[in-house]
């Protein structure tokens, strides 16, 4: 737990009434619906001008979130220092991998102290740091948040009822994490409701690592796989973010929570995940414009299945299955990668310590033809 002065935290419990939403993707648009239904004002920043230009002119980004009439009071644009100049905190929702960039445009214009939350979901290649050590390193004196949690961007900014996480490091008097208690606070309506952590590094390392968990799972679907299949792909996949949670400092319990196990449950079990929809279109041998007719998606768990697996071996973190996702993204067939998984000694629940026990016979040549054909 941080040490803080006698005078902390500032009792402050009030919403922030302007925000700036930085990424006018599916999620960006739909984080600035949420916070229009709780009565904040709202400035979307597009970093495609013709974006911002038909939000403005017809209600509508026809090329992230089509079909999702937006409320008039989302003031569109595609300058950044418009948004940042008048905004009492900043929701970024930009692609992990160009994270850095957004942070390092928006310290230009951004005043200091400025407060980010942090929406997307990632870790950075490369550097193998997870987005909030990015962000405290190019906006140093911007108090940061995460917002992550099980959210398809139609069904929130179609109201369904959806439960997210905030963390935030910074403890308040009821010890309860401060910043992010005010970011619950703005977002909060009737269907939507936060959930306060301070687990900061737990709530990133969920939603990283679920995204690759989530091509797996489409590629298992893909390859004619049912609810066995992916039941064990969910399951282990959990003991592997809670592997790399733990190692990383970040609290095991995060992982039963929205951020971990409510997320990789939603995007392993949905086609409207983008990651799962690329994973089975591989294992179907279809290219990605066919998966998303032609649309300008980003699908995090591509580059994430290296930078997760390139952090996870520098830990010395077990993680098989995004292991195996990473060798079919570096050209591996998705049948001998599921083989070679299949083919593993067998282990102990949950931490899948290895034990010396006779290996199957012959697991590979169980598999239907289907894999065997791709192998
Ligand atoms: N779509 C969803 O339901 C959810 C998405 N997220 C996360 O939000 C983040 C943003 O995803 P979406 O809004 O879904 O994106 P999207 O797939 O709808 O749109 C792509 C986004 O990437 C941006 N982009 C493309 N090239 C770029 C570049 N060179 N530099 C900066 N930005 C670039 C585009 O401007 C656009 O905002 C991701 O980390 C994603 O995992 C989190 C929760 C839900
Ligand atoms: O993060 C998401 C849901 O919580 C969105 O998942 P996809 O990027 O796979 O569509």
């Amino acid at each position: 737990m941080m040490h803080h002065p006698d005078n902390w935290p500032p009792r402050d419990r009030r919403a922030f009434a302007r925000l700036a939403v930085i990424g006018a993707g599916a999620w960006g648009t739909a984080l600035a619906v949420t916070a229009v239904r709780a009565a904040r004002g709202v400035t979307l920043w597009a970093r495609e001008p013709d974006v911002a230009e038909a939000i403005a002119r017809t209600g509508v980004n026809g090329t992230f979130l089509p079909g999702v009439r937006l409320p008039g009071a989302i003031r569109a644009t595609c300058v950044l220092a418009d948004a940042a100049r008048m905004a009492d905190a900043i929701l970024l929702v930009v692609p992990s991998q160009h994270f850095r960039a957004a942070c390092r445009s928006l310290a230009d214009v951004l005043p200091g102290g400025v407060p980010i939350v942090i929406c997307a979901k990632g870790i950075e290649r490369g550097t193998g740091l997870l987005l909030e050590a990015v962000a405290a390193r190019e906006l140093p004196g911007s108090p940061i948040a995460v917002l992550s949690g099980p959210t398809f961007a139609h069904e929130v900014a179609a109201g369904h009822p959806t439960a997210v996480t905030v963390a935030s490091r910074d403890v308040g008097a009821e010890g309860e994490a401060s910043l992010a208690a005010r970011v619950a606070v703005t977002l909060a309506s009737q269907a939507f409701r936060p959930y306060v952590s301070q687990d900061v590094t737990g709530v990133e390392v969920g939603g990283a690592v679920k995204n690759v968990l989530a091509l797996a799972s489409g590629m298992a679907s893909g390859l004619g796989f049912g609810a066995n299949t992916r039941a064990a792909v969910i399951t282990r996949g959990l003991a592997e973010i809670a592997a790399l949670c733990e190692a990383l400092g970040g609290q095991r319990e995060t992982v039963a929570g929205l951020a971990g196990v409510g997320d990789l449950t939603l995007t392993c079990s949905s086609e409207q995940s983008r990651n799962m929809r690329y994973g089975m279109g591989l294992a179907m041998g279809r290219t990605p414009a066919d998966m998303f007719d032609g649309r300008p998606v980003v699908v995090e768990g591509v580059e994430n299945a290296v930078s997760v697996t390139d952090l996870a071996r520098r830990l010395g973190v077990d993680m098989p299955i995004c292991e195996a996702v990473r060798a079919v993204m570096e050209g591996m067939p998705i049948g001998e990668a599921m083989a070679a998984l299949l083919d593993r000694p067998l282990r102990a629940e949950p931490r899948g310590i290895a034990l010396d026990l006779p290996r199957p016979p012959g697991a590979a040549d169980a598999l239907p033809a289907r894999v065997q054909e791709q192998s």
